[in-house]
């Protein structure tokens, strides 16, 4: 068994990218975070991006309001950060609090600096294969992390657990790209698919992206699967320093014996979801000079 190591890779594509901004002339690239509100865990990922940005040489600007900032507001502020030419890159950290309408807040973010690729143009040119598309940073980790480890997707079968628009449904499309990295035959299963288990077992590469802890258990996985495992679930451990450790969607122990490959939690995904963000801000960045030359 093969562990995916998101660690070593994202490090390896930051260092890919900070490389290539050493030689870089003129202002760096820019990504502005905006950030509602102070739960614990944005706080510690949008400050988990900064460090990130800053390591690679990108610029990273942070705007927080309180949870009490109206939409209408917030809509102002994203036009604000959409007119100015100094910022290249927009990403709204989520969730949003309740009185706010996600889909409205991330399409209100101008699609050439939507470097999370939520909105609704950036949705459809994935669809359309268009390689300026910027792709949702989870699942273009999840195709990264597969493509650098060779793992073989053509004409295999992709099961991806679960259909959000942030992950299961961009991953899902990355899959079936006509691509060579990609060429996929793929099913999407979610919380209403009969005879989950019967689907899940026929998957030559099973994607978990539940939200459930330990959601996937070795009776639904065939042996030799490749497992990629997209869960951030906390539990509650008595034993941690903070009373709740992190798991993933896999039931990780009993799984990974089972699997040719497996991607941990933690040190997997996540990791790669910053690095990705890191390289959609620096394509932004690229198309920007290219438009303006
Ligand atoms: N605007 C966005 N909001 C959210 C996104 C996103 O892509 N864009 N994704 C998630 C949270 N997220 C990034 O924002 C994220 C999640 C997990 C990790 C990560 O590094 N995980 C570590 C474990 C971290 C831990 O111990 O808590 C790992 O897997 O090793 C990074 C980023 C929701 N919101």
């Amino acid at each position: 068994m093969e562990l995916l190591d998101g660690k070593k890779l994202s490090q390896e594509i930051l260092s890919e990218l900070k490389e290539k901004l050493a030689d870089a002339k003129g202002p760096p690239p820019c990504v502005t975070f905006i950030r509602v509100g102070e739960d614990p865990a944005s706080v510690y990922y949008v400050n988990s991006k900064q460090k990130k940005a800053a390591l690679v040489g990108i610029e990273s600007r942070l705007k927080t309001f309180p949870e009490s900032i109206t939409q209408e507001q917030l809509l102002e502020e994203i036009g604000s950060l959409n007119a100015d030419s100094s910022v290249h890159g927009i990403l709204v950290q989520a969730p949003l609090p309740s009185h706010m309408d996600e889909r409205t807040v991330f399409n209100s973010v101008a699609p050439e600096k939507d470097v999370d690729g939520f909105s609704t143009n950036n949705l459809g040119r994935l669809v359309q294969e268009d390689p300026e598309a910027f792709v949702a940073c989870t699942p273009a980790g999840i195709a990264e992390m597969i493509r650098r480890y060779k793992i073989k997707t053509e004409g295999r079968h992709v099961v991806v657990l679960g259909r959000s628009l942030i992950v299961g449904k961009p991953a899902a499309l990355l899959f079936m790209r006509k691509d060579p990295f990609a060429n996929a035959t793929v099913t999407v299963c979610h919380s209403r698919t009969r005879n989950l288990s019967n689907i899940t077992r026929q998957a030559d590469i099973l994607i978990a992206a539940i939200g459930q802890a330990n959601f996937v258990t070795a009776d639904m996985v065939s042996p030799g699967t490749i497992v990629v495992d997209v869960g951030i679930n906390r539990v509650d451990d008595p034993s941690s320093k903070k009373g709740y450790r992190i798991v993933g969607d896999v039931d990780f122990d009993a799984v990974a014996p089972k699997c040719d490959a497996i991607s941990p939690v933690p040190g997997g995904v996540g990791l790669m979801t910053v690095a990705m963000l890191m390289h959609n801000t620096m394509k932004a960045w690229e198309l920007s000079q290219k438009k303006n030359h």
